[in-house]
């Protein structure tokens, strides 16, 4: 394994653990969050009930800026965001797009209908359908800046991070941790979201030099759990439940923070960028993933990108 990411506390000292810091006489470097913004058009009862900020990079920006609030303060941008949208992109002025520009393109800002159901949902059934009803351009190798960065997050939503670019971000970072939706998902002709096995695609190759994967409770069978977790450090978030690791030897599971859900959108991308914060804090993978599970319950608690108060992360 590339990384020895066991989230094992014997290990919290070593320096695998310390993978995404800088060491003693090197720049600090930045971070590269590669994905795009998108609408999301929440619907439930066939009535829409809220239009929103989406794409699991605002999610991701709206954590990485509330984990290193000194940083966001001073207007420094302790990492990149590499984002499509089309001329349409009604949320240009929303603090993420607004601090971390996207690249403009003459295809429509990629949007999801998210049609909730009303019965109540259970632990582990799928809370909602989505669909893709717009698609921006994909996010090229090109479209990276050549430069080096300390970590990089994988995180698209509509299959715009090309195989090609996944490998040239690893290429340019010092650890990529992905986001399993990001290369799984597949789009019928109506644009409902569907998946294939990651396995039959040209990103599987690309697993034993990613650091982290993480996928939904509903995704880790297409990821295959048993053969990736040989390749690098599976994390399966698992909702209310929490968050599970899994590595090639053993596994953890890390519990949830109670929370009361509003809407489940960005759990999962506020999940990976407090885990990916909690690395960069010097935390063990475990304890990196329980910061996961707080942002994770933060972001359910309220309606699109949530808002933070900095008395949250005290104590
Ligand atoms: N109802 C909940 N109560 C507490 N924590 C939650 C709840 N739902 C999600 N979380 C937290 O957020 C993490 C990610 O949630 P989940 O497994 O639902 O991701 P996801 O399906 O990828 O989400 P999405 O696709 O909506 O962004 C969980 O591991 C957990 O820590
Ligand atoms: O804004 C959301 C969010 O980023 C989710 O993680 C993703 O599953 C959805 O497709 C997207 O619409």
């Amino acid at each position: 394994m590339p990384l020895a990411a066991e989230p094992d506390d014997t290990h919290e000292e070593g320096e695998d653990q310390q993978l995404l810091l800088a060491k003693k006489g090197e720049p600090t470097l930045e971070g590269l969050v590669v994905g795009s913004y998108c609408h999301d058009v929440l619907i439930r009862g066939g009535r829409v009930v809220g239009e929103t900020l989406g794409g699991a990079a605002a999610f991701v920006s709206n954590v990485l800026d509330a984990a290193s609030p000194r940083e966001a303060e001073q207007g420094e941008a302790p990492f990149v965001v590499v984002s499509k949208v089309g001329r349409d992109f009604a949320y240009a002025s929303a603090p993420a797009p607004a601090r971390r520009p996207p690249l403009l393109c003459a295809s429509p800002t990629t949007s999801f209908h998210a049609q909730f159901s009303d019965a109540a949902a259970s632990a582990h059934a799928p809370d909602r359908e989505l669909r893709r009803v717009h698609a921006c351009d994909p996010i090229y190798p090109a479209d990276l800046p050549d430069r080096r960065f300390a970590y990089g997050l994988a995180v698209g939503v509509a299959g715009e991070v090309l195989p090609e670019t996944l490998e040239r971000m690893i290429r340019l970072c010092r650890a990529v941790l992905v986001d399993a939706q990001a290369l799984i998902r597949a789009f019928d002709g109506d644009g409902a979201v569907g998946h294939v096995a990651l396995e039959d695609t040209p990103y599987a190759r690309l697993l034993p030099r990613v650091a982290f994967l993480k996928a939904s409770s509903e995704e880790a069978p297409y990821v295959g759990v048993e053969t990736a977790r040989r390749r690098c450090c599976v994390i399966v978030t698992d909702g209310r439940d929490g968050c599970r690791l899994y590595w090639d030897g053993g596994e953890a599971r890390v519990a949830p923070f109670p929370a009361v859900q509003v809407d489940p959108t960005g759990a999962g991308d506020s999940f990976l960028a407090g885990f990916a914060a909690g690395l960069l804090w010097g935390l063990s993978a475990t304890d990196a993933a329980l910061l996961g599970n707080f942002f994770g319950a933060a972001a359910v608690s309220q309606v699109g990108v949530p808002t933070f108060h900095p008395k949250m992360l005290q104590g």
